[in-house]
């Protein structure tokens, strides 16, 4: 992890500054963008694997991908749902068609359709909310503390379980109640806590004389003149 610098205390860092391309010295021509986006995508191996994007995007320290697989539902094992995804390892899972598709399949199109995709961390079905919180979370909350920015979104199709990952349910909740929680414990030693404090509705007012209202209109003729010749301004540039 990068130091915090003493001057950027109250400054927090950010992905989006961190990844921007150079600045550009000459002119920019359709090559230039090209050769740019050659570049970029060079990223991207030809392989089912995905561990080489991941790897050169972990490496800058900008993005972690975790997944989270979640169990059948009642519903789902009543319907007899298969088990397409395996786990290969903490990182790695392998994707297989669905049993009753492989008599369909050809024996060389089913060996194709086993893909693996590889992650910053997977996290199988049995996982509970507080082991996947503390396995993904924890670290960037812990950063955000620090001072640097972060930002966690969840991803999926719908009913993947994004909801039940991010406010999980009142007996067990997910990542957003437990990230808050960490955030206000940390802070607690800060708050001022003396109940020493009283709300004040001010009630006082003053009565303009007519020279005083006189005064005030014509400050405020003078403000309306000169926010429309800003405008004028706009418009003619
Ligand atoms: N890890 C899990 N353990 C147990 N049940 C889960 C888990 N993840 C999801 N579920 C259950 O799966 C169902 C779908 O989950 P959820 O509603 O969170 O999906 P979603 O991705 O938010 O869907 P949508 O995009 O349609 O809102 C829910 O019944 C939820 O309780």
């Amino acid at each position: 992890m990068e130091p915090m610098l003493d001057n950027e205390e109250f400054f927090r860092r950010s992905y989006v500054t961190s990844i921007e391309p150079p600045q550009r010295t000459g002119p920019v021509n359709v090559e230039d963008i090209k050769a740019d986006l050659s570049t970029e995508f060079s990223l991207v191996s030809p392989s089912s694997d995905t561990s080489q994007v991941r790897n050169s995007l972990e490496s800058k320290g900008h993005i972690q991908v975790c997944l989270r697989i979640r169990p059948f539902t009642a519903l789902e094992r009543e319907n007899e749902f298969q088990d397409c995804v395996s786990l290969e390892d903490s990182a790695s899972i392998i994707l297989k068609p669905p049993k009753n598709s492989l008599s369909r399949l050809s024996e060389k199109n089913a060996g194709q359709m086993i893909q693996k995709f590889t992650f910053s961390r997977v996290f199988g079905p049995e996982t509970t909310q507080e082991e996947f919180f503390e396995g993904a979370m924890r670290q960037p909350v812990q950063d955000f503390l620090d001072g640097y920015n972060r930002l966690i979104f969840t991803y999926g199709v719908t009913n993947a379980g994004k909801t039940y990952t991010f406010r999980g349910t009142e007996d067990d909740v997910g990542i957003l109640p437990r990230t808050m929680d960490m955030l206000f414990k940390s802070i607690q030693g800060k708050l001022y806590t003396a109940m020493d404090l009283k709300p004040h509705r001010c009630r006082d007012y003053i009565k303009l004389t007519k020279d005083q209202v006189r005064e005030e209109i014509a400050l405020k003729n003078s403000i309306l003149r000169l926010t429309k010749e800003v405008e004028n301004d706009f418009f003619l540039y």
